[in-house]
């Protein structure tokens, strides 16, 4: 079976063996931070995520374009080009298309197909407030990844995924965690996103996922701690698999110069390795 006919859990098992890093690039394309040189070209916003594509694909287990980056400048054809460059170049390297999709099923028909037919992504992010109906049509596509928002990284991330449920008085996102880890998991090929800025939540999320594959955004910009992440989501007596642990703007914009790219491969390289090192802690 080659990488492509893989499922996205074969994928990042692959990936975490071959690369030997559970770092994942995030590409948040911010018009205004574009390097110089890139600003206002037809076609800068894909050459600035290719070139950083390129320079850091050695280093990590997974890439991650984020959807509203593209779609907010009209730039969804570079977005396409992008992921195809990516898949063309880097077959065994996941890539994570992080949207947020979350609709009634006969929508979410289409977000699916948008994400997995149109991009070609091999997992999408999914919203699951609005229950399963509004995850299965993702399901339905075998193989393909879907990675249910549970414990989200932003401080307000606790108005809703904090509060109690009844009647067992767990906090909501742990019994998101439980559905998608047994009732809802038909496909196998759910995982989780926890945020790094809340390393107890992640090992509470751990304890109950097994070894569900857990996207973690948070490092970096949000200055969630790596140590306490890695030690909080790791799989015991696996250490270096099952976290996909996410920066973005850290590395997106090391420099502003021509020297983008290389810039972000320094950042990417010592955050590969501080995830080693708090690996091997
Ligand atoms: O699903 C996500 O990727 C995500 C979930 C979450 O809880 N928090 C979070 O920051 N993200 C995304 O992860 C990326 C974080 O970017 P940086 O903070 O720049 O590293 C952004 O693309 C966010 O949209």
């Amino acid at each position: 079976m080659n990488s492509r006919s893989n499922t996205f859990h074969q994928q990042l098992q692959s990936a975490w063996a071959s690369q030997g890093s559970m770092l994942c690039v995030g590409f948040d394309p911010d018009p205004k931070r574009l390097p110089l040189p890139l600003q206002g070209k037809s076609e800068g916003i894909f050459e600035f995520c290719r070139d950083i594509a390129d320079a850091t694909a050695d280093l990590v287990c997974a890439f991650k374009p984020q959807f509203a980056y593209f779609a907010s400048q009209r730039a969804e054809a570079q977005l396409e080009k992008l992921i195809k460059h990516l898949k063309d170049k880097y077959p065994h390297i996941p890539v994570i298309l992080d949207s947020k999709r979350g609709d009634i099923g006969t929508t979410a028909d289409h977000y699916a197909l948008e994400a997995f037919d149109r991009y070609g992504a091999d997992a999408v992010t999914v919203n699951p407030y609005m229950g399963f109906d509004t995850i299965e049509p993702y399901l339905r596509h075998a193989g393909k990844g879907v990675i249910v928002l549970c414990r989200t990284s932003n401080p307000g991330g606790s108005d809703l995924q904090f509060l109690n449920t009844a009647p067992s008085g767990e906090p909501l996102y742990l019994h998101v965690a439980k559905l998608a880890a047994q009732e809802w998991n038909s496909s196998g090929q759910i995982g989780l996103v926890v945020g790094a800025t809340f390393p107890d939540e992640i090992a509470k999320v751990r304890a109950i996922v097994g070894e569900m594959p857990l996207l973690i955004p948070g490092i970096g910009a949000q200055g969630g701690d790596i140590d306490a992440t890695v030690k909080a989501g790791a799989i015991p007596g696996k250490p270096g698999i099952g976290m996909i642990i996410n920066s973005s703007r850290a590395i997106l914009y090391a420099s502003s110069g021509a020297d983008f790219a290389q810039a972000a491969r320094n950042v990417a390289l010592s955050t590969r390795e501080d995830l080693r090192t708090a690996t091997a802690k």
